[in-house]
């Protein structure tokens, strides 16, 4: 097969239905010559039976047949083959028919007699418009996958009360701001919020304040005219105009610098953008949904997080609660995500009881992302199920711990606290606080615990 071959989309199946004989020959001739396959039919009746029989990528119909007209044929493919694309055809345009055709979502509309080549083009285009939507449809997969399932996983109290929350305000146009630690589920929350709101057609469009460069910021959210800046060849629509009709998911919120937060008011507010290097604006209907794991009230006090635009994002709160609050659900969400990597073994068979009481007795300071990371590991170290304790990552729980109080022999309790901090800072690769998190005192605690230590250590 030539390479040329090779890249060639796959021909269309075309049904052709018209009660003109010239026509009928015309279409079993030429149709094949520029490559597609098609079944030709007389009359409306005729099409439908087989719309029934086989299935077509596009439907080529006269408008007046009789038995059935060319409307009725589309209604009726449209129930069959909903994917199929329809192009109407009629000797007598009207508005009227034109109008019936497009509320059938017929693709275009061919006036006859037409040319070969108009017919030639159409087909081309209706081609192009097939290939589009399989490649959308392969990215949204692509995406998913990227993502993983949008599923809100737990049915204990705490998931119930999110899983409330979320079912009240969705279908409102409010700002909501989602608040929790770190890896908790923030974006999934924000996702399904827009999935249940009447904007579920529309984008979400997430965008993580954080990791903007703070000179980018402006023109990713507002987009910029070309020549606006050094570097701005061409013009680009910013993130508010993309999510126009939809969402907008304005993820660790609290990273956003100040000079933003009063832009970002101003858009709030008016629901204009102004490109930068624009004279003009553009309204935008777009809701906001934002997210944190800072304390913004702390922020606010602190004058790094204005107080106004607090109060404009923050119409409803929902706090996702961290993992370790929500025990009760560890082991339904290992399962779901172990089958993200696994789909053999049956569901009470995945992992060993060692394994399970492993993890159920972390802090979890990653949260839901750690414990996909954690479980990512185990099913990537071991071909069968279930996931024993040793597929854990080696740093692990307190595996590590145990092993090493056992292999250390007679040691004082103060000893053993100290271990377990050393390990808890060595595990978090440094990260105090969440060393401390994990380790279920305050970070001034910690503090202490590590300057007693100390001076313990220098007195000899
Ligand atoms: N309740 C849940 N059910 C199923 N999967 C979940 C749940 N919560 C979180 N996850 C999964 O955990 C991972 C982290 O979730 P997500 O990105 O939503 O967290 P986040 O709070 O937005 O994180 P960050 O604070 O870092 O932005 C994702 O893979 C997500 O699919």
């Amino acid at each position: 097969m030539s390479k040329n071959k090779q890249n060639k989309p796959p021909a269309m199946h075309i049904l052709f239905a018209d009660d003109e004989k010239n026509l009928q020959e015309l279409m079993r001739q030429e149709l094949p010559r520029m490559g597609y396959s098609v079944t030709v039919c007389p009359d409306g009746l005729t099409a439908v039976a087989a719309l029934e029989r086989e299935s077509f990528d596009c439907l080529l119909v006269d408008l007046d047949m009789p038995g059935m007209n060319g409307i009725d044929v589309i209604g009726k493919a449209r129930e069959l083959r909903p994917e199929i694309e329809a192009v109407v055809m009629t000797g007598k345009p009207s508005q009227e028919t034109a109008i019936a055709a497009l509320r059938h979502q017929a693709f275009d509309y061919l006036t006859k007699p037409c040319r070969l080549a108009d017919v030639a083009g159409l087909l081309g285009r209706v081609n192009e418009r097939r290939q589009n939507k399989k490649q959308l449809t392969a990215l949204n997969l692509r995406l998913r996958h990227a993502e993983g399932d949008s599923k809100l996983v737990g049915s204990g109290k705490m998931m119930d009360a999110v899983r409330t929350l979320i079912s009240k305000v969705a279908p409102t146009d409010s700002s909501v701001l989602i608040r929790g630690e770190t890896g908790c589920g923030k974006e999934l929350v924000a996702r399904a919020i827009h999935d249940a709101s009447l904007r579920a057609d529309k984008p979400l469009v997430p965008v993580n304040c954080g990791a903007l460069p703070e000179n980018l910021i402006e023109s990713e959210l507002f987009g910029h005219c070309r020549g606006a800046f050094t570097g701005a060849d061409v013009a680009r629509t910013g993130l508010f105009e993309v999510a126009d009709g939809g969402s907008i998911f304005l993820d660790e919120i609290g990273e956003l610098p100040l000079q933003m937060q009063a832009k970002l008011l101003r858009v709030l507010e008016t629901g204009d953008i102004r490109r930068l290097g624009d004279n003009q604006t553009v309204h935008v209907d777009v809701r906001i949904v934002c997210a944190t794991h800072r304390d913004l009230e702390k922020m606010v006090e602190e004058g790094t997080f204005r107080e106004d635009l607090m109060f404009r994002i923050n119409t409803f709160e929902v706090h996702v609660p961290a993992l370790r609050e929500r025990t009760e659900d560890l082991a339904v969400l290992a399962r779901h995500l172990l089958r993200r990597h696994r789909t053999d073994g049956a569901d009470d068979k995945l992992f060993s009881a060692d394994a399970m009481e492993q993890l159920m007795s972390h802090r979890w300071p990653g949260n839901v992302r750690e414990l996909a990371n954690v479980i990512e590991h185990a099913a990537i170290l071991n071909d069968s199920l279930p996931i024993e304790a040793e597929h854990l990552p080696r740093h692990f729980g307190k595996r590590q711990l145990r092993k090493e109080i056992r292999d250390s022999g007679p040691m004082k309790l103060r000893d053993l606290e100290m271990l377990a901090i050393d390990k808890a800072i060595e595990r978090n690769d440094g990260n105090k606080p969440a060393a401390a998190e994990e380790l279920g005192v305050s970070l001034k605690t910690l503090y202490n615990k590590l300057n007693a230590a100390e001076e313990k250590r220098a007195a000899g």
